[in-house]
């Protein structure tokens, strides 16, 4: 889920958009001749359905302005094993001996259930969940690079060959996963399971691989069900370092109530209104959007609010407190206009449950530097602890939120301390 060319550390939309990419389309081509190290062996790709799979094997995918070198290979992190194709380059990346220790998985906040609706199965919270709880970690079953959607021919094969890969006692919970895709698609049921529930990652790529670099598709037995909302109150994230994905609660989120991930890029000016999301989720995921803000009988205010939130940009967010803070002959009246302007815009974001974002964050922060200059302790640690919440669950690294602690602990360090005084 999530192939946008965005990653998951900066950016808060989840699942990818498994576009099938229509120019400069790659070819693939089965090679069965050793292309690297002497110590892997090769076979060629279309036999491998002996019971004497080789451990690693390899195919050629002409694209991006180079020919990529992919291999099949299964990672084994203690009693897990996770089915891949990869290019040689981003596996020499990951840290496979730093895998030893397997992470203990639990998820006992949430269960997996029928939704009783349209949307099938999701994830349900089991108990009251605090803002930024680390609810669910997981090892994916297989990875794949994205690349392969801008394969025609032999697409289906290689899903194959992933799923051949993947452990026979895991087979049956992954054939059972949500297959969206319409019949009219024709696709094999790998290739439709894994368009259905395939989370975009982001692995380390080499620098050679330049801007244009695709991202990687994993799915995951239990975390390719939660649903999608336009006003998620989870995160996911993944994690090459342990090579899981981490899910963050974004809020308080009630006993019962079910976990929400996004799908798309809700930071998208052309993502702000429902009419959009809904064609854009159609197009990638065959469903039409019934989250609570899309079931909405009247949507324009929510419309309106999104437009407004997805056309600011970071220097419009930075503008007010930099004019105030930069002015010689600043006042105590011009600061609360600038508060004001920061007020409205988080209780904008809020209401429309889109509390994870960057700009948001942002907005907090500022917030908390404007009640730093009138020196007020509890509204300034009120603020800067919701964006501590947001440094905790998403894209920001634990610096970061380790930097916002010590500010709540102390906060005459804070840069704007006490200037309105
Ligand atoms: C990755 S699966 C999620 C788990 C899935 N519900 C299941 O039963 O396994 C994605 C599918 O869930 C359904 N879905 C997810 N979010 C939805 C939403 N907001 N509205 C309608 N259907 C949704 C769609 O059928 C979509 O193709």
């Amino acid at each position: 889920m999530s192939a946008q060319r965005r990653s998951l550390h900066h950016k808060d939309a989840l699942y990818s958009p498994y576009t099938r990419k229509t120019s400069r389309k790659p070819k693939l081509e089965h090679v069965d001749r050793p292309l690297f190290d002497s110590d892997q062996t090769f076979a060629p790709f279309i036999d491998c359905s002996s019971s004497h799979l080789p451990h690693t094997k390899s195919i050629r995918a002409d694209g991006l302005g180079h020919t990529q070198r992919l291999l099949f290979k299964n990672i084994k992190i203690g009693a897990n094993e996770i089915s891949t194709l990869l290019d040689k380059a981003v596996l020499d990346l990951l840290p496979i001996d730093h895998f030893s220790s397997p992470l203990t998985l639990s998820s006992e906040a949430i269960e997996f259930r029928s939704t009783n609706s349209s949307r099938g199965v999701g994830a349900f919270s089991v108990c009251p969940i605090p803002s930024a709880t680390l609810i669910h970690v997981e090892y994916p079953v297989t990875v794949v690079q994205n690349t392969l959607v801008l394969l025609d021919l032999s697409s289906s094969e290689v899903y194959r060959e992933l799923f051949r890969r993947v452990p026979q006692r895991l087979l049956p919970a992954l054939m059972s996963l949500c297959n969206s895709q319409p019949a009219s698609s024709k696709l094999d049921p790998e290739e439709a399971i894994l368009r259905t529930n395939a989370i975009g990652i982001s692995l380390p790529l080499p620098k050679s691989f330049g801007a244009d670099s695709t991202g990687h598709n994993a799915v995951f037995l239990q975390a390719s069900r939660f649903n999608h909302s336009c006003a998620p109150n989870a995160t996911a994230r993944f994690d090459p370092e342990s090579f899981t994905l981490t899910v963050h609660a974004l809020r308080p989120i009630k006993k019962g109530e079910e976990l929400f991930i996004s799908y798309i890029d809700l930071t998208s000016p052309s993502m702000a209104t429902r009419d959009t999301r809904r064609a854009e989720l159609l197009h990638l995921y065959h469903f039409s959007c019934c989250c609570a803000i899309c079931s909405l009988s009247d949507v324009s205010e929510s419309d309106t609010r999104r437009l407004r939130i997805n056309q600011t940009s970071q220097s419009d967010i930075f503008a007010p407190f930099s004019a105030w803070y930069s002015n010689p002959n600043r006042t105590r009246q011009g600061l609360d206009s600038v508060m004001t302007f920061y007020l409205k815009a988080t209780n904008d974001m809020a209401k429309e449950g889109l509390v994870y974002r960057f700009r948001y964050y942002l907005h907090l922060i500022l917030l908390a530097g404007c009640y730093a200059a009138i020196k007020d302790t509890r509204n300034f640690r009120s603020w800067l602890g919701k964006a501590r919440d947001v440094a905790n669950s998403s894209y920001l690294a634990s610096k970061e939120a380790e930097k916002l602690f010590h500010y709540i602990m102390n906060p005459t360090t804070f840069p704007a301390w006490g200037r309105a005084t």
